[in-house]
């Protein structure tokens, strides 16, 4: 493609060569660069990608943006931008052909549930009939099939990923894609050019206050989802950030869509009845009311459920279609997952991770234990006050909520586990809770399994449909359902 095609959006200033060229790919890391390639240098947080200019020349770049002022030898094209971040989303939207105006796209932020509401709108979709396309935490994929990405690809992937994906979406006869937009990918342009119809925002609670700083910058981050959006925004009225985001959506020309079970909304739900696996309630909409039963138990559920509601009314998707599709999702990996059961006890997988999913997770389990509630987690490794801040209301957290705590590693990364584990720990004590710590996480979970007694419910929270675990700088394999099925297969 014409350098200048790729970059027609763009402004620019051309530091040295000639924009007349041909470019055969794109690449943000030097050890990537194909030949003709454009190299996009990024001002990194650990690293500086501008360092490793001369390496993707080696490696055959005819043409580099940057945001530094960089002089190379010989002819190879250097241009300056504002923000390489965001022109690299830019240019990838015009190298794959602006695929984005050929889908349907959602976009879906939020703390937590951004994954269930996923799988929602994908299925109410789906019993209409159309072929969708889903990018999030869980990975990728079109239809059934499933996008191979590597393991460290995230939630929201790179700009030049995303648009990648997006373009054999568009090409695969997809008419929707569904998808996790995370806070990192709003403050690092990775969704820029990326044209969204809806956008939806379930709640926001601390979390990844390592990259925002403040609430304030992190709701900042999230609201800017609705920049990006030109039909609906779907907003819970019941959360303090989405009453503010509702306020500042009210006069957009896009139109706004409130959900709610608390405060006035658009879209509400009544008569929730709640049974140790299923959910079922009312939902009321301006046109009339449709009975739902949704097949994950708790009150995250009926929001997570009520928000794809709001997003499909709004859509116009005929209510038999919207009742059908929430019914259909039967589970989702890693999300309240019973991944053992038997006469004396249930043992069960979940990806909370933050103060206020952990609670969710507690409560909603404690109405349907009628012995001891044991959770074994841990506290992930974020650095400094963050992860200070984030050990002390989980600990709390885990006090208040469960009988006894089993205190472990959960991707402890270049942390000392054993630190993180006496902080947490100590913060239980504090609160009058029970808790033991082991590090090694295989080895708690067999201790909450031994000290297990009829009755009981052991909540393995934290890494929930993931399958490996950061030791250090190393990956290793940990598939929590697996190991369970595998102690619990050794005892029979
Ligand atoms: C914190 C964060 O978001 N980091 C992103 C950031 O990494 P970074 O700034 O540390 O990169 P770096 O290592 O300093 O390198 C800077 C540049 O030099 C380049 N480089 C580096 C080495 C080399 O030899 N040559 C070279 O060109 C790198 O490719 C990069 O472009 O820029 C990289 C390139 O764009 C991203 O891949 C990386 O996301 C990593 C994969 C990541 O793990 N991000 C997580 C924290 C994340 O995004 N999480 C969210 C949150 C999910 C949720 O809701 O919970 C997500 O969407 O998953
Ligand atoms: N609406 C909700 N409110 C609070 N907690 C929730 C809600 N929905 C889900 N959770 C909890 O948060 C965990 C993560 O949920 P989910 O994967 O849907 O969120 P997410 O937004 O995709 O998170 P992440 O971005 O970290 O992947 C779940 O395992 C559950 O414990």
């Amino acid at each position: 493609m014409l350098l200048t095609s790729m970059l027609a959006e763009i402004n620019y200033t051309v530091l040295q060569g000639d924009t007349n060229i041909d470019i055969s790919s794109i690449a943000f890391d030097s050890r990537e660069v194909e030949k003709n390639g454009l190299f996009v240098a990024i001002s990194g947080f650990k690293v500086d990608g501008h360092q490793f200019i001369a390496k993707a020349i080696a490696l055959g770049a005819a043409a580099v943006l940057v945001e530094k002022d960089v002089k190379v030898e010989g002819p190879v094209t250097i241009l300056k931008v504002d923000d390489t971040r965001e022109a690299m989303a830019m240019a990838a939207a015009s190298y794959y052909g602006h695929p984005t105006n050929n889908l349907d796209l959602i976009g879906i932020t939020g703390t937590n549930g951004k994954t269930s509401t996923t799988y929602f709108v994908k299925s109410i979709l789906e019993a209409a009939g159309r072929r969708v396309g889903v990018i999030g935490t869980i990975g990728a994929m079109i239809g059934t099939q499933t996008l191979k990405t590597k393991s460290t690809t995230p939630t929201t992937p790179e700009s030049l990923h995303l648009q990648h994906m997006f373009a054999d979406m568009a090409g695969s006869g997809v008419d929707y894609c569904v998808m996790e937009v995370s806070s990192h990918a709003l403050s690092l342009k990775r969704a820029a050019a990326s044209r969204f119809s809806a956008g939806i925002f379930t709640n926001l609670t601390p979390d990844h206050l390592e990259l925002h700083r403040t609430m304030e910058e992190y709701f900042e981050a999230k609201a800017s989802l609705f920049d990006l959006t030109s039909r609906f925004n779907v907003v819970n009225s019941d959360d303090l950030f989405g009453r503010r985001l509702i306020e500042r959506l009210r006069d957009r020309d896009t139109k706004l869509v409130t959900y709610g079970i608390e405060q006035k909304a658009d879209i509400t739900a009544s008569d929730i009845r709640y049974y140790e696996d299923y959910t079922t309630y009312a939902v009321h909409t301006p046109t009339g009311s449709i009975t739902i039963q949704v097949n994950l138990p708790g009150s995250i559920y009926v929001y997570n459920s009520l928000a794809a509601v709001a997003w499909a009314y709004a859509h116009g998707i005929a209510v038999d279609h919207i009742a059908a599709g929430i019914r259909a999702v039967e589970s989702i990996r890693g999300r309240l997952e019973v991944v053992y059961r038997d006469e004396e006890r249930k043992i069960i997988v979940d990806f909370a991770h933050t103060e206020d999913s952990l609670e969710k997770a507690l409560t909603t389990l404690r109405p349907y234990t009628k012995g001891r509630l044991i959770l074994v987690f841990g506290v992930y490794a974020a650095p400094g006050d963050e992860g200070s801040g984030k050990r002390q209301a989980m600990a709390k957290v885990a006090a208040d909520y469960s009988d006894i705590a089993v205190v472990t590693s959960d991707n402890p990364k270049d942390q000392d586990p054993d630190a993180i584990i006496a902080e947490v720990s100590a913060a239980i004590e504090a609160a009058g809770g029970t808790y033991c710590g082991i590090v090694d996480r295989r080895e708690a979970i067999e201790h909450a399994i031994d000290i297990s007694r009829k009755d009981d419910v052991i909540l393995i929270a934290g890494k929930g449909h993931e399958t490996t675990q950061v030791i250090g700088k190393t990956e290793v394999p940990f598939n929590e359902a697996e190991i369970v099925n595998e102690i619990m297969s050794g005892r029979r």
